[in-house]
């Protein structure tokens, strides 16, 4: 597997970060940093999007940044180009997969059907995001999915939580959880920042539990 997903599968958990205001991408990484989780996938559902991740590339350089929401080949041009280290989007489209692969950049796309994971197949890929995880059957489902396609890895994402993440963590198919819970877009708009690290540790503490340690 793809060194940067080797990365993504330590961390356990992707907080899917809606920012409405570029100046808010600092206290953000601040906050998952000190609450133990350097990572996060910037989504392009607003403007904002590509100044925060040009922010965070050059002031969080230890932090691993990716671009979610990825919908156009532009979109990941941008995203490169300000410093996303990985694309997640939330179906899968197979112009933005070929448009990564050769801009070598790591690709997570959505899926929600056995269809959907055999064209990630066709595209070598070994990870796909399942989305929208717990609507879609969570992991009931993914557990029915993963039968038949032995070297595919899950990542959920999608109505998860602090109360049902630790299930999905404990099933070796599931790499790691995608979700906002953690860094609700009320919180960044009200600039409550210590609560957002409060409850990337909390996340950080179920991850650990998920592992026996
Ligand atoms: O924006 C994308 O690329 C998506 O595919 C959707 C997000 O991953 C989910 O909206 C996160 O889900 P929640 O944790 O329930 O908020």
């Amino acid at each position: 597997m793809n060194q940067l997903l080797e990365k993504i599968k330590e961390f356990g958990i992707v907080p899917v970060v809606v920012l409405d205001n570029a100046k808010d991408a600092i206290p953000l990484a601040q906050a998952l940093c000190d609450g133990g989780l350097p990572c996060a996938e910037i989504t392009f559902r607003t403007d904002a999007a590509e100044d925060s991740i040009r922010i965070l590339a050059k002031e969080f350089p230890h932090m691993l940044i990716g671009a979610g929401t990825v919908l156009t080949t532009e979109q990941v041009d941008r995203a490169v180009l300000a410093g996303a280290k990985f694309i997640v989007s939330p179906g899968l489209n197979s112009k933005i997969i070929c448009h990564c692969a050769k801009k070598n950049i790591p690709i997570i796309p959505g899926c929600s059907t056995p269809s959907d994971v055999e064209q990630a197949i066709e595209h070598d890929l070994d990870v796909v995001k399942f989305f929208p995880a717990q609507q879609a059957g969570g992991l009931a489902y993914i557990k029915a999915i993963a039968a038949p396609y032995v070297g595919m890895k899950f990542m959920p994402t999608g109505g998860i939580n602090a109360q049902n993440v630790k299930e999905y963590l404990t099933y070796d198919r599931v790499l790691a959880c995608g979700g906002s819970w953690m860094v609700k877009n009320d919180l960044i708009q009200a600039g409550n920042f210590d609560k957002i690290k409060a409850l990337t540790k909390e996340a950080i503490e179920i991850v650990k539990e998920s592992r026996g340690n």
